[in-house]
């Protein structure tokens, strides 16, 4: 049931029990398009294009398609007129680069369901856009310059500075990010009801995209009882507070006043926290206001202080480091760990990062697959993973995504380890698949991998 709060908005609470795993809404998208830079996709069927070894232009409104049944796909059928209507050619680069000549189809379609389809574009402009935080930014600036001539002047639509900016801003504020693993690029999708899901650092849903309209199944992940927020994240789980904070203050315009942002332990796994450089024995340097990034921090044992802009500098510089190590080499990401071990404890976010980074390359990347991994990699993959674990269960407990792929890469991970001793694998390890299996029923791509995995085990 969609609810008005006086700090949420309109938020989404359960009528009655839920069970953890239960479906509990399927939806259509309002609109789906390319996000506002976009590698080359198809306008009909949104899959990635590899233009550099082929390439097909549409043969009316000369946008890069997979090809002539493209053409006339229901999603660039209208869009496609308005282009060769204007006698516009976008310039689209045959290489893999985020390319900003996409942002204006998204809000093309949304405008275009004016004419098309009225009811749809009055639920459209029912969103909370968030406008006016929007338009302090320097992309809605550039979105004035560019996008509203493009549209006025250029493509002759009858629309306005004032609606263009609103439908941008009601994408930005509410679309959902749809991910598929088909299709290789990620687009975005405005669904109704379901975009008015809140947000909570500790969410109670999970969600994925099944089939060619990308149809929105959402999941829930644990019990929710009967009068509870039903809660997507819009922002990172291993993320500490001042980043998940600053994120959702950014992109999102509210300050997060969930459990998790107000607890400096969060939940005692002490994301946020750092080792205290006085007592040098573990203990945790934790701040002494959560909700205000100024704050000074404190360690629980001794009292040493650290102010909140030297966190704030600190965390910076090591957002940086990672965003500048090379994910394909895990000795750069084991150096790091290293590096800081004095001064980030295990489960500190940035460690945590770095952590999953490297158990997505043990038994995956080529040059790391299982067959080319050491006994010792073998056992550091499972390390890692049952030390995400730990944190998963606290985060994003129950049947989360995160939760899965981390039972399945801790599953084969073991197999692995279990067939270069030459033994069979323990009911431990199976309970891990059964687990990782139960979570992934309701997402088609990775059930079927995973079931097939349960037949051979
Ligand atoms: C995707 S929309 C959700 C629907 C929106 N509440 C509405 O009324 O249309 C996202 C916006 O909802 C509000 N919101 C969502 N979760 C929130 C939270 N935990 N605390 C405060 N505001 C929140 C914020 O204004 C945010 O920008």
């Amino acid at each position: 049931m969609v609810k008005r709060d006086e700090v949420l908005g309109r938020c989404v609470v359960a009528t009655r029990d839920i069970r953890s795993g239960e479906v509990i809404a399927e939806s259509l998208p309002l609109i789906v398009g390319p996000k506002m830079a976009s590698p080359p996709l198809c306008l009909g069927c949104h899959k990635k294009l590899a233009l550099a070894e082929s390439r097909y232009d549409c043969s009316k409104c000369f946008w890069p398609l997979c090809g002539q049944a493209c053409e006339s796909s229901p999603l660039h059928e209208a869009e496609c007129e308005i282009f060769a209507k204007a006698g516009y050619k976008p310039t689209v680069k045959n290489d893999n680069s985020k390319q900003t000549v996409y942002c204006p189809i998204a809000p093309l379609r949304a405008l275009l369901l004016k004419k098309n389809s009225p009811e749809r574009f009055n639920l459209l402009l029912d969103f909370q856009s968030h406008l006016q935080d929007h338009e302090k930014t320097q992309v809605y600036q550039v979105l004035k310059k560019s996008l509203v001539p493009f549209f006025t002047q250029l493509l002759k639509l009858d629309t306005n500075e004032s609606e263009i900016l609103t439908i941008c801003s009601i994408f930005d504020t509410n679309c959902f990010e749809v991910r598929d693993t088909q299709r290789l690029v990620n687009i975005r999708g405005l669904y109704p009801t379901i975009s008015f899901l809140s947000h909570s650092c500790k969410h109670n849903t999970k969600h994925c995209f099944n089939g060619d309209n990308f149809r929105l199944v959402l999941t829930a992940t644990t019990p929710i009882k009967k009068g509870d927020l039903v809660t997507t994240t819009y922002t990172q789980t291993l993320w500490g507070t001042l980043s998940r904070r600053s994120h959702l203050k950014m992109a999102k315009h509210f300050d997060c006043l969930c459990e998790r942002c107000t607890d400096p332990t969060e939940f005692g796994t002490y994301l946020s926290a750092v080792n205290c450089s006085v007592c040098g024995d573990g203990s945790k340097v934790t701040s002494s206001d959560p909700l205000n990034c100024e704050a000074d921090w404190f360690c629980e044992n001794c009292g040493f202080a650290i102010t909140g802009s030297d966190m704030l500098w600190g965390n910076e510089v090591l957002q940086k480091e990672i965003n500048h190590l090379n994910k394909d080499n895990p000795n750069s990401l084991e150096e790091f760990l290293e590096r800081y071990a004095e001064v980030l404890h295990g489960r500190n976010s940035y460690c945590l990062q770095v952590k999953y980074a490297l158990c997505q390359i043990y038994g995956s990347l080529d040059g790391f697959k299982f067959e080319e991994l050491s006994s010792d990699l073998i056992d550091r993959k499972i390390e890692l993973c049952k030390e995400l674990l730990a944190v998963a269960e606290v985060l994003e407990p129950g049947q989360s995504w995160f939760r899965g792929l981390l039972l399945y890469d801790l599953f084969e991970a073991l197999v692995a380890k279990a067939e270069r001793r030459g033994e069979d694998i323990d009911e431990e390890t199976k309970n891990y698949l059964t687990e990782a299996a139960k979570i992934f029923d309701s997402e088609p791509d990775m059930r079927d991998n995973i079931q097939k995995k349960l037949m051979d085990s």
